[in-house]
């Protein structure tokens, strides 16, 4: 089983367009509304590959309301925690030249008795010794940094593995506190965590290394069209694939996470795996999430110690 949290889901509305005209009238071709929240769409994505998986999200309002009946229309687990202010949407505008532009929203104010509460449920869900705790997205308004760190000091205390997926002033706060066994930052996250731009495969995985000496196991650098680099104190691994005209890139990241997750293998297996898993979900609408149908594995390549001096937008 994996354990997914989301501090801050959302219920996703996409507007496909044909193109984004600021302070024009644009006519939407095609609008659909679907769970979304870093973690949701990681139990999303393993629920659609027959992994037992659990969701747990704080909910309130309407917004609350319309999240728990999507996951459950798509036979999600969830565990829901109540609370007091309204679930936020957030709205994606997905154009026919495969340019995504997202807006999203800060969400709702948690109090500190329902960050304890969500926290609370976690702890509840680890007796259960998920494979994975997976804490995913951004925090909330008044949810304080150290909630990243909490959750991973919460997951030691059960023994249990701990990926995080987060960026800013959270994702600081959980990589300088140690402890994770993965890490999934994609390229700007990275850069901006180490305050420099990262070029090159050697500039990554070196970023990648200084991350790794904070006390995390593996450093899972997602790279949009370009693939994604796996560090781990064994070895540095490339994977990726033929670059895909994006139909949404809105939850990549997430099914990328999830496809390294989903079974136990060799890295570059793995890696190889996460690659395909993201490929897939940026050929699809809004967030939807591939299933086993829509991935193609043989179309990814993994180098094991790819060059230091590889560049990034050139692979
Ligand atoms: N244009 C693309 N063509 C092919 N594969 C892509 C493309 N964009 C993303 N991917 C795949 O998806 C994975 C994740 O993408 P990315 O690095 O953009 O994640 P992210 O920024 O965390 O995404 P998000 O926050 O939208 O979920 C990449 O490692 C790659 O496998
Ligand atoms: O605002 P956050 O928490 O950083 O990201 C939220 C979000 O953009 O992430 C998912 C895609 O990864 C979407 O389903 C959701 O709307």
């Amino acid at each position: 089983m994996i354990l997914t949290v989301t501090p801050n889901p959302s219920v996703d509305r996409t507007l496909e367009v044909g193109a984004l005209l600021r302070g024009g009238v644009v006519r939407v071709e095609g609008a659909r509304t679907q769970p979304g929240g870093k973690g949701v769409n990681v139990s999303r994505v393993l629920r659609r590959h027959g992994e037992d998986t659990t969701a747990v999200l704080p909910v309130g309002g309407a917004g609350g309301g319309r999240l728990s009946a999507l996951l459950a229309d798509q036979g999600v687990s969830a565990v829901t925690v109540p609370i007091a202010a309204a679930t936020r949407s957030n709205i994606t505008i997905a154009e026919s030249d495969g340019v995504t532009t997202k807006l999203n929203l800060p969400g709702p104010a948690l109090t500190d008795a329902e960050t304890d509460t969500l926290l609370g449920a976690v702890d509840a869900e680890l007796e259960r010794g998920p494979r994975w705790l997976v804490g995913a997205g951004s925090l909330p308004t008044g949810v304080a940094a150290d909630f990243y760190p909490r959750l991973v000091r919460l997951a030691a205390r059960h023994g249990v593995p701990v990926a995080i997926d987060t960026s800013g002033v959270p994702l600081e706060a959980a990589a300088r506190q140690g402890g994770t066994a993965l890490l999934k930052p994609n390229h700007e996250e990275l850069a901006e965590l180490l305050g420099r731009e990262l070029s090159t495969i050697g500039d990554v995985t070196d970023a990648a290394r200084e991350v790794l000496a904070w006390g995390n196991q593996a450093v899972l650098a997602t790279l949009g069209s370009h693939g994604a680099l796996l560090v781990t104190g064994d070895g540095t691994w490339w994977a990726g694939g033929a670059a895909v005209v994006p139909r949404s890139t809105v939850g990549a990241g997430d099914c990328a996470l999830a496809g390294y997750l989903h079974t136990d293998g060799p890295p570059e297996e793995r890696l190889r795996r996460a690659v395909a898993w993201g490929a897939a979900a940026v050929g699809l609408p809004g967030t939807t999430v591939p299933g086993p149908g829509d991935i193609d594995g043989d179309a990814v390549d993994a180098v094991t110690g790819p060059g230091r001096d590889l560049i990034i937008k050139e692979l």
